[in-house]
């Protein structure tokens, strides 16, 4: 059996480090998809964040400083709240949720960036998304921007002020790069990544073409 299988819809993730161009087509993916499957409403999401008490997580993860556990914890508490309120219940109605990063950003994040051993982030996946039948909830398809942490902090220095994540440096976001490239290689079938290096044209002409396997 399929992931695909496990609910009626359809769960979408964009994942990247920051300023590998996530934002600049996240809405239009949202539009196409719209436009492609019109008898399915899209739930557009993002995480930290997603529900009221996720939103308020949100705010504390990217201010304040805090001990990596607590970090890990907080950001799959707010996850168990995204799911249980928007997610599983969006999937069991037919809907196609995308959410702006999801499981994979917080072994890339507090895993490879920060150092938090993968057999507790796999206990905390566990925990978190996994069901009363033994199956764990995972993105159908989860669309990775992977671009050299050099351009991305190029391009990002450009536009705004940091939050608590993107102040860290340079080698810092290479490891979340390479967890992320790991996670991808373990599951190919759940990952599309996108070479991010490339035009925001040519970016988007590749996701018009990404076939989506219901
Ligand atoms: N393919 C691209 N080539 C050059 N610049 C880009 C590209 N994609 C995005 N950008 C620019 O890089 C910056 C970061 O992009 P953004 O989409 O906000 O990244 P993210 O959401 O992944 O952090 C923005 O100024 C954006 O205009
Ligand atoms: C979901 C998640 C995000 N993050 C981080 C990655 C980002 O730096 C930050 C917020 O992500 P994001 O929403 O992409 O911020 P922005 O749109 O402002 O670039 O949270 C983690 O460290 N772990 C996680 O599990």
């Amino acid at each position: 059996m399929t992931k695909t299988s496990l609910y009626p819809g359809f769960f979408i993730s964009f994942e990247g480090i920051d300023g590998a161009g996530k934002s600049t087509h996240i809405e239009s993916f949202k539009k196409l998809m719209q436009e492609r499957y019109p008898d399915r409403e899209v739930v557009m999401t993002r995480e930290p964040g997603g529900t009221p008490l996720g939103e308020q997580l949100r705010n504390l993860l990217l201010d304040a400083p805090m001990n990596l556990e607590t970090e890990a914890l907080l950001m799959f508490a707010a996850r168990r709240e995204h799911i249980a309120q928007i997610i599983e219940p969006a999937l069991l109605a037919g809907k196609i949720v995308i959410s702006d990063r999801f499981t994979d950003a917080s072994f890339a994040y507090q895993g490879g960036g920060r150092g938090l051993s993968l057999a507790k982030l796999n206990d905390l996946e566990q925990w978190v998304q996994g069901r009363a039948d033994g199956k764990l909830l995972q993105p159908n398809l989860t669309i990775l921007f992977d671009l050299p942490g050099e351009i991305a902090q190029a391009r990002r220095s450009k536009v705004r002020t940091p939050d608590k994540f993107e102040k860290l440096d340079l080698v810092f976001f290479e490891k979340v790069r390479q967890e992320y490239l790991r996670r991808a290689l373990e599951d190919p079938s759940r990952f599309h990544k996108v070479d991010a290096t490339q035009t925001p044209e040519a970016i988007w002409n590749g996701l018009q073409a990404l076939e989506i396997n219901w």
